[in-house]
């Protein structure tokens, strides 16, 4: 199931925070929403799963706009890992995890052999099968994080919305956690603060800055020094995964405040300048070019 984000905007007490953006996550692909702090990237995940309604523009769901499904039918095609909680459950982690199985069950039915099977199976995936008695609000952050994206696995949904989902998860859970996405090649929408994260995992990136999309493409595309600068203010280079051949995004920690790009200077095709608004199309992603940082050799990625 594809997501089509069409000139979306969104505000809180009248104040824009999404302004008119554009994005596509296709089917089967896991697409990246990265961005700094405060650039509405929880904003806009959190119309897709209709915790906000937009002022303006639509979600579709495959064509249809998922303001016109009733709760249940949405919860069927969308789970959602938000970054807000709703409460600590009182309950036991194998009970939240069967949570996810609600949007399927009439009124007051108990779980059934099959939901028992996929409750067992989502436990497995995160690891917290040996924890599914213990109580919900006894569990580290970490824990916690991999019982919500279980539940999340649980409600089978087309499209899975995750909002930094690696959050708390130690580096093991992390690598883990994006192989298993990666392994499921289930439509997901997801934002991370970690680059070289979503380097490796996502087939698409879309860079928020201020509430505009300002750039879209595969992460080779996307991520270059120039962006790395203008869009997050640091500086970096972008070589090859030693490992993986994924980009490698390697931050000078030492003088970390890019100067301001000079004017005028070279910006790649899918880039936009922040503030303006960027209509992705697929049909003009290719090999863009890489500018260096202001102070650093310029280089090219394959
Ligand atoms: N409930 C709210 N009421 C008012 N303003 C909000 C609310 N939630 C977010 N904002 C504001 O909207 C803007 C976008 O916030 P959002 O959480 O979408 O950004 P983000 O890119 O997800 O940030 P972060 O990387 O810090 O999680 C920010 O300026 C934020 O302060």
């Amino acid at each position: 199931m594809k997501i089509d984000i069409e000139d979306l905007s969104v505000a809180y007490q009248g104040h824009t925070v999404v302004a008119g953006a554009c994005l596509l996550a296709a089917s089967g692909e896991i697409t990246g929403l990265v961005g700094p702090n405060g650039s509405g990237k929880s904003t806009l995940l959190r119309t897709v799963y209709r915790h906000l309604k937009p002022v303006a523009g639509r979600v579709l769901l495959d064509g249809t706009d998922v303001r016109a499904l009733s709760p249940a039918r949405a919860a069927r095609h969308v789970a959602a890992l938000p970054q807000e909680r709703s409460g600590d459950f009182e309950l036991t982690v194998r009970e939240v995890v069967a949570m996810g199985r609600t949007p399927y069950k009439r009124a007051f039915a108990g779980e059934d052999a099959a939901d028992r099977e996929l409750v067992s199976r989502a436990l497995a995936d995160v690891e917290m099968a040996d924890h599914a008695e213990r109580r919900f609000t006894e569990l580290s952050g970490g824990e916690r994080q991999r019982v919500l994206l279980a539940r999340a696995f649980a409600q089978q949904p087309d499209v899975l919305v995750l909002d930094e989902p690696t959050n708390h998860l130690d580096v093991r859970h992390q690598v883990e956690l994006l192989g298993l996405l990666r392994a499921r090649r289930r439509s997901t929408l997801i934002s991370l603060h970690d680059l070289n994260a979503a380097a490796a995992v996502c087939d698409r990136l879309h860079v928020l800055h201020d509430g505009h999309v300002v750039a879209s493409g595969p992460p080779r595309t996307v991520l270059t020094p120039a962006l790395l600068a203008e869009v997050f203010g640091v500086r970096a280079a972008v070589a090859e995964h030693p490992l993986t051949g994924d980009p490698l995004i390697a931050f000078d920690h030492r003088r970390p405040l890019a100067a301001a790009p000079q004017a005028g200077s070279e910006r790649s095709e899918q880039q936009a300048p922040p503030g303006r608004p960027h209509r992705p199309d697929g049909a003009r992603d290719g090999a863009a070019a890489v500018r260096a940082a202001p102070g650093t050799a310029p280089r090219q990625t394959p």
